[in-house]
């Protein structure tokens, strides 16, 4: 006998359409409509639950209830995540790989990203005061891309900049399009999966020699559980999780273009003031709109029952903005979070739970750091003025940028008082 469920759910046999349709609204306009934070659908040709809100949150977070292997649907993977990387493992293989990523976050090595960051950002801003005008946008990812290969020891030379800028950017730019153009995504992951390959090649064969502090110079002689190294394959998979997301942060670079525009705080501000300013630009504005998970046996919860290997999606960017968990959710509030308590599976724009044994993003203190720094050069270490532009962003576009990617003009260095 089939199993019955007194989950919520939307009639009709798919639903993928309107997912690309609505885009982050997608979940909320269903959890709206039928006044619940967990509820069935079809995306992708099957079945499908949808969470939202910190409990759900918390659910989806439980491995014991939940795990990655075979989630992520193929075009996710032939973009973003590539084959064989730490977001499809689970369990010992999972925590083994995660270790790997969560090893690089050492004083030093933040100390030194800073300091890339503020170095990088300087040397383009020499090049823009020459400029009539900038689009914040692409030069944040050139500086990125730059910086993170720096800080992971990926040799980067100077012809090759904006090549690898492009096929980093593809990769997250493309991924949530459902037209042709997403195969430009598959194909420029597949050209920085060569690149990144050859380098390990080389350095395995030692006609490449890498500081051994180095994160590059660390994944390419990890040992798997077994205590071989890893196929290059994969490792080029995961030096890619790192360069990819830190290019990435270049979409809310553009967002704090646009916030300090719109909700500009006070001129002078305190580490904790900015801290806020920051972690309210990653709750208000949308990045990833969900993640996803298989739930791993049947269970039940809330009176609703799971089945084992359905698909469930986390509602991100609707627990960012859920009525339930904030105030006035969706108003931009640069102080919101100067002493409020951190709510684990309430604010979650780069996933929640635990860093070390759950899928948490690695990146999510290089990203605070980034935006950090990005924020004080941009209102310290430089002034301009943003010409007539359009600075609407759509909600339906994923990842949304403000149309316009923030053009800036006149920009001048400030000099010291
Ligand atoms: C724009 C900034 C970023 C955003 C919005 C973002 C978002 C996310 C999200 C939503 C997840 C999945 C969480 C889950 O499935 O539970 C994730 C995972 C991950 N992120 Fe980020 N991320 C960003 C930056 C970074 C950076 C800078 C790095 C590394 C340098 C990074 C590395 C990773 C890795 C390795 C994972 C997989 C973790 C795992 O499966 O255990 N991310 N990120």
């Amino acid at each position: 006998m089939s199993k019955r469920t007194n989950m919520p759910e939307e009639k009709g046999l798919e639903h993928s359409i309107s997912l690309v349709k609505e885009g982050y609204h997608f979940i909320i306009n269903r959890r709206e409509s039928m006044q619940s934070n967990v509820f069935k659908t079809r995306v992708l040709g099957r079945s499908a639950y949808c969470l939202s809100g910190s409990e759900a949150a918390e659910l989806f977070y439980d491995e014991s209830k939940f795990k990655r292997a075979g989630a992520a649907p193929l075009p996710a993977k032939k973009t973003l995540f590539g084959v064989g990387g730490v977001q499809g493992l689970d369990d010992e293989a999972h925590r083994h790989r995660k270790a790997m990523f969560m090893q690089l976050w050492t004083r030093e090595s933040v100390d030194r990203l800073g300091q890339l960051t503020r170095d990088y950002y300087a040397k383009a801003a020499e090049d823009w005061v020459q400029q009539d005008e900038i689009v914040l946008y692409n030069e944040a990812k050139k500086i990125l891309t730059q910086v993170v290969c720096d800080w992971c020891g990926v040799p980067l030379a100077a012809d090759e900049i904006e090549k690898r800028t492009d096929q980093l950017s593809l990769m997250f730019e493309k991924a949530g399009e459902a037209d042709f153009s997403h195969f430009k995504g598959w194909s420029a992951r597949s050209k920085a999966e060569d690149w990144i390959e050859d380098l390990i090649s080389q350095a395995r064969e030692g006609s490449l020699q890498l500081n051994e502090d180095t994160p590059f110079y660390k994944f390419i002689w990890h040992k798997d559980l077994d205590g071989s190294l890893l196929d290059k394959e994969i490792v080029a998979v995961e030096v890619l999780n790192l360069l990819r997301p830190t290019v990435a942060n270049a979409v809310w670079i553009a967002f704090i273009g646009l916030a300090l525009h719109d909700s500009p705080p006070n001129s002078e501000l305190t580490h904790e003031q900015l801290e806020s300013f920051c972690q309210e630009i990653r709750r208000f504005y949308p990045f990833f709109p969900f993640t996803v998970a298989k739930v791993r046996e049947d269970f039940t919860w809330q009176g609703y029952e799971f089945e084992k290997d359905t698909l469930t999606l986390l509602d991100l960017y609707g627990t960012n903005h859920h009525p339930e968990e904030w105030d006035n959710p969706d108003t931009f509030i640069g102080t919101r979070f100067i002493d409020s308590k951190q709510r684990p599976f309430s604010f979650i724009p780069q996933g929640g739970g635990d860093y070390d044994t759950g899928h948490r993003c690695a990146g999510e203190w290089m990203t605070l750091l980034i935006m950090q720094e990005t924020v004080d050069f941009l209102m310290n270490k430089i002034s301009y003025q943003l010409p007539e532009q359009d600075l609407s962003y759509s909600l339906k576009e994923i990842p949304s940028l403000p149309k316009s990617r923030i053009r800036m003009r006149d920009i001048r260095f400030n000099t010291p008082d």
